[in-house]
C-alpha cells in the first residue's frame, strides 16, 4: 500500500463507503479497505512470509492432487529429485577439483578424477531427464488445476444467494478471486521449484560447512540481503494490488462503456466520449502514481539490496583469501569454496525468488480460497436444515401441486436501505387465479415477485406454497414449477431456438414445443424472418450474429417463459416493448392459462389487468388495497386515480371502461 493510501484509509473504518463529499475523489480512486482480514494480511511483516509459506505449499499441493495425482507426483518427484542431483553434482564437481589439485602426474590425477567425473556426467543426465519428465507432467497438469479452480469459481457464483450480488464487497471480493485462479497456475511450480531449490541449498550449504564452518555464516551475510529486498519488493506489490481492486473495477467498467456495442449509440447520442476519457483519465491519473509509487519503492528496496548484497560478497571473498593465506585451507578446497559460494548464492538467490512466487501468487490463490470460504455464507441454506425448521418434517419434499399460495406478513429489507422494499404484506392466491401487482415505480412489486419466485428471502414472516413454507420444500422442484419472466431479461447470446428452449433445460429442447411457446408469446413469425430462422444466433458480434429490437427480445423472452408449462407463471412488465398487437396476442395467451394456471402479473398499463381475479396494489413496499377492477374502481382508491389517468390518456373515462381487447 501506498503512504499516500495509508493517510486516506487510516481515518476510516475498514469497509466504510459512500459519497465522499468533502474531497474531490471518488471512492473508488482510493485505496479501499473492506474487510479488516485483508488490510491485516497486506500489512503484515515480510517475516510473516515465512510463516505463510508452508501452508500456501500445502494449498498448492492440494489443488493439484485435487486436479491430477499422478501427474502431482511425477511433478514431486522429479523436481525434488532434481534438486537433489544438483547437489549431488556439485559434491561430484568438488571431487574432482580436489584430485585435479592434489600432487603427482597429471594423467594419475585425471585417471583419480574419472569416477568423479562419470558421477557428475550421470548426475547431469539425471537432472536434465528429471527436468523434461517435469516439464510434460506440469504441461498436462496446469490445464488442469487451471480448470479444477475455475470450475469452483463458477460453481460458488451460479450457487450463491442473488442478495450476495448486492453487497459491494462480495464484487471485489471476486474481482480477487478470478485473479486468484490464474495464480493457481503458477503457485504449483514454484511450490516445486521452492522445494527444488530448498534441497538443492541444503546439500550446498553441507558442503560449504565441510569446506569451513564459517564459510556459512559469510554466505548468509552475502545473500540475505538481496533475499530480503526480493522478499520486500514482492510484499510490497502485493499491498498495493490489494489496495487497489475498486479502483481496478472502475477501470474495467470504464473500459467496457467506452468500447462495447451496447453503449455505443448512448456514448454518441450524449456526446459521452469526452465525459467518459475525463473519466478514465482520472482513474488512470491515481493508477499511474500508486505504480510510479510502487515502482520507486520497490527499486529503492532492490537497489538497497543489491549493494549490501555486494558488499558482503566481497567480503566473504577477502576471507577465503586470508583463510588461504594463513593456511587455513588449501588450494584445491579454496577453488572447490568459490565454485560452491557461488552455486549457494545461485540456489540462494533461485529459492528466494521461489519463495516470493510462491508468497504473491499464494496471496492472490489465498484471495481465491478465501472468498470460496466467505461466499460460502451466501449460499442458500442445506435442504435438510430448511426442512427441520419449518414443521417438524425429515427434510425439504417435492412440492405438491399448487392450490394455494399465500404470503403472511412479509417484509424485505435491501442491505443499506432505511426502509424496507416490502412491508408486512399479507395476502392469498389461488390456483388457477391471475393476480396483477400494481403501484408506481418502486412501490415494491419486483422484490414481492421475487421472493415468491424464491429469488429472495424475506427478511420477515412467510411465504407458502400449500399451506407449507416455502423453505419446506425442495427449492429446485419448486423452481421448476414456477417460470419467471423478468423485467430484466437477459439476451443469452445463444441461437434463438436455444434463448427459449433456456426455459427448460431439463426437457429436451424438442423444435414444435419451441415453435409452440414462440407462437404463444407472438414470436414465431418473427424468428422465422430472421437470416437462418430459429437457428440465428443472437449475438451481433459473432459471425452471421443478429440483434433483434427491444419488443422482439420482449417476445423471446415471453416465449422462454411460455416454454416450461409452470404452475405458476410470474410476469413482471412483459409488454412494456411490444406493439398494440403483440401486446393484444400475448395478454390473451396470459388470459388463456385463467382457471387453469396460477399467473401473478406486474404491469403498469392497466387496461391489461382489467381481468385479473384480483388486483393488489402496493405503495411504499406495503399492500394497500386488494380487490377486483370492478371493486377498485368502485372503492376510488390509489387503483382508481392511476387508472383515470392512464385512461384519460385515451380521452375514455374510467366509468366507461375500456373496451376489453378482442377475444380469439
Ligand atoms: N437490489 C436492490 N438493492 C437495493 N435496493 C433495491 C434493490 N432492488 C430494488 N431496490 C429498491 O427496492 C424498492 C422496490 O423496488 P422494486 O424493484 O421491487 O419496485 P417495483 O415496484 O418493481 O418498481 P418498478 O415499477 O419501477 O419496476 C425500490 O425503492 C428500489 O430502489
Amino acid at each position: 500500500m501506498t503512504d499516500t493510501a495509508t493517510e486516506t484509509t487510516s481515518g476510516a473504518a475498514p469497509g466504510q463507503r459512500g459519497p465522499d463529499r468533502g474531497d474531490s475523489v471518488l471512492p473508488e480512486l482510493r485505496a479501499t479497505w473492506w474487510e479488516t482480514g485483508v488490510r491485516a494480511r497486506a500489512e503484515a511483516g515480510v517475516f510473516t512470509v515465512f510463516a505463510e509459506l508452508p501452508r500456501l505449499v500445502a494449498q498448492a499441493v492440494t489443488t493439484s492432487w485435487r486436479a491430477d495425482r499422478v501427474r502431482t507426483c511425477v511433478v514431486a518427484g522429479a523436481t525434488i529429485g532434481a534438486g537433489a542431483m544438483a547437489a549431488f553434482g556439485l559434491l561430484a564437481t568438488q571431487r574432482v577439483l580436489m584430485e585435479l589439485f592434489a600432487g603427482g602426474p597429471t594423467a594419475d590425477k585425471m585417471v583419480a578424477a574419472l569416477p568423479a567425473l562419470a558421477a557428475l556426467a550421470g548426475a547431469t543426465a539425471l537432472r536434465a531427464g528429471m527436468g523434461i519428465a517435469t516439464g510434460y507432467a506440469l504441461n498436462g497438469l496446469t490445464p488442469r488445476v487451471s480448470r479444477v479452480v475455475e470450475r469452483r469459481l463458477f460453481e460458488m457464483t451460479t450457487e450463491v444467494r442473488l442478495g450476495a450480488f448486492d453487497a459491494d464487497a462480495f464484487a471485489d471480493d471476486m474481482e480477487r478471486a478470478t485473479r486468484g485462479t490464474d495464480s493457481a497456475i503458477s503457485l504449483v511450480p514454484a511450490s516445486t521449484n521452492l522445494l527444488a531449490s530448498l534441497v538443492g541449498l541444503v546439500a550446498v550449504g553441507i558442503a560449504v560447512v565441510v569446506i569451513h564452518p564459517l564459510l556459512l555464516v559469510a554466505l548468509l551475510v552475502a545473500t540475505l540481503p538481496n533475499a530480503w529486498a526480493s522478499l520486500r519488493a514482492g510484499h510490497l506489490r502485493h499491498q498495493t494490488y490489494t489496495a487497489g481492486s475498486v479502483r481496478r473495477r472502475r477501470l474495467w467498467l470504464l473500459q467496457r462503456l467506452m468500447a462495447e456495442r451496447t453503449s455505443a449509440p448512448e456514448l454518441r447520442s450524449y456526446g459521452l466520449r469526452r465525459f467518459l476519457l475525463n473519466q478514465y483519465d482520472r482513474v488512470m491519473d491515481v493508477e499511474t502514481d500508486i505504480e510510479l509509487d510502487l515502482a520507486r519503492r520497490v527499486t529503492t528496496t532492490t537497489t538497497v539490496g543489491s549493494m549490501i548484497g555486494g558488499v558482503a560478497t566481497g567480503a566473504v571473498y577477502v576471507l577465503l583469501g586470508l583463510l588461504l593465506i594463513d593456511g587455513q585451507i588449501p588450494l584445491a578446497a579454496a577453488a572447490t569454496c568459490v565454485v560452491a559460494v557461488q552455486a549457494a548464492q545461485r540456489a540462494l538467490a533461485t529459492l528466494t525468488f521461489q519463495i516470493d512466487r510462491v508468497y504473491t501468487e499464494g496471496q492472490h490463490f489465498g484471495d481465491y480460497t478465501g472468498f470460496m470460504t466467505r461466499a460460502a455464507a451466501y449460499l442458500p441454506e442445506p435442504a435438510a436444515a430448511r426442512g427441520s425448521g419449518s414443521g417438524g418434517a425429515s427434510g425439504p419434499a417435492a412440492p405438491s401441486p399448487l392450490h394455494e399460495l399465500t404470503v403472511r406478513d412479509v417484509s424485505l429489507n435491501y442491505p443499506d436501505r432505511d426502509t424496507p422494499a416490502i412491508d408486512g404484506v399479507t395476502l392469498t392466491i389461488r390456483a388457477g387465479q391471475t393476480v396483477a401487482f400494481v403501484g408506481e415505480n418502486g412501490s415494491g412489486k419486483s422484490t414481492l415477485a421475487a421472493m415468491i419466485a424464491t429469488l429472495r428471502t424475506p427478511t420477515a414472516g412467510t411465504i407458502c406454497w400449500n399451506g407449507r413454507s416455502l423453505a419446506h420444500w425442495e427449492i429446485d422442484e419448486l423452481r421448476s414449477r414456477i417460470a419467471v419472466i423478468t423485467q430484466e431479461y437477459h439476451k443469452w447470446p445463444f441461437t434463438a431456438a436455444t434463448n427459449i428452449a433456456l426455459g427448460d433445460v431439463d426437457s429436451e429442447a424438442r423444435q414444435d414445443r419451441i415453435e409452440a411457446a414462440a407462437g404463444r408469446a407472438v414470436a414465431h413469425d418473427m424468428i422465422q424472418d430472421l437470416p437462418y430462422g430459429y437457428e440465428t444466433l443472437l449475438d451481433r458480434t459473432f459471425a452471421n450474429g443478429q440483434d433483434l429490437s427491444g419488443g422482439q427480445w420482449q417476445r423471446i423472452t415471453a416465449a422462454r417463459g411460455f416454454l416450461r408449462d409452470a404452475e405458476l407463471l410470474i410476469m413482471d412488465e412483459p409488454s412494456s416493448a411490444l406493439d398494440p398487437r403483440a401486446e393484444d396476442a400475448l395478454f390473451q395467451a396470459i388470459r388463456d392459462r385463467q382457471g387453469q394456471a396460477t399467473t401473478i402479473l406486474i404491469t403498469h398499463r392497466l387496461a391489461n389487468v382489467r381481468h385479473a381475479d384480483r388486483i393488489f396494489v402496493l405503495h411504499h413496499g406495503r399492500l394497500v388495497e386488494a380487490g377486483s377492477h370492478d371493486e377498485l374502481i368502485a372503492a376510488g382508491g390509489r387503483y382508481a386515480e392511476l387508472f383515470a389517468l392512464q385512461a384519460a390518456g385515451y380521452d375514455v373515462a374510467p366509468s366507461t371502461s375500456v373496451p376489453p381487447p378482442q377475444q380469439r
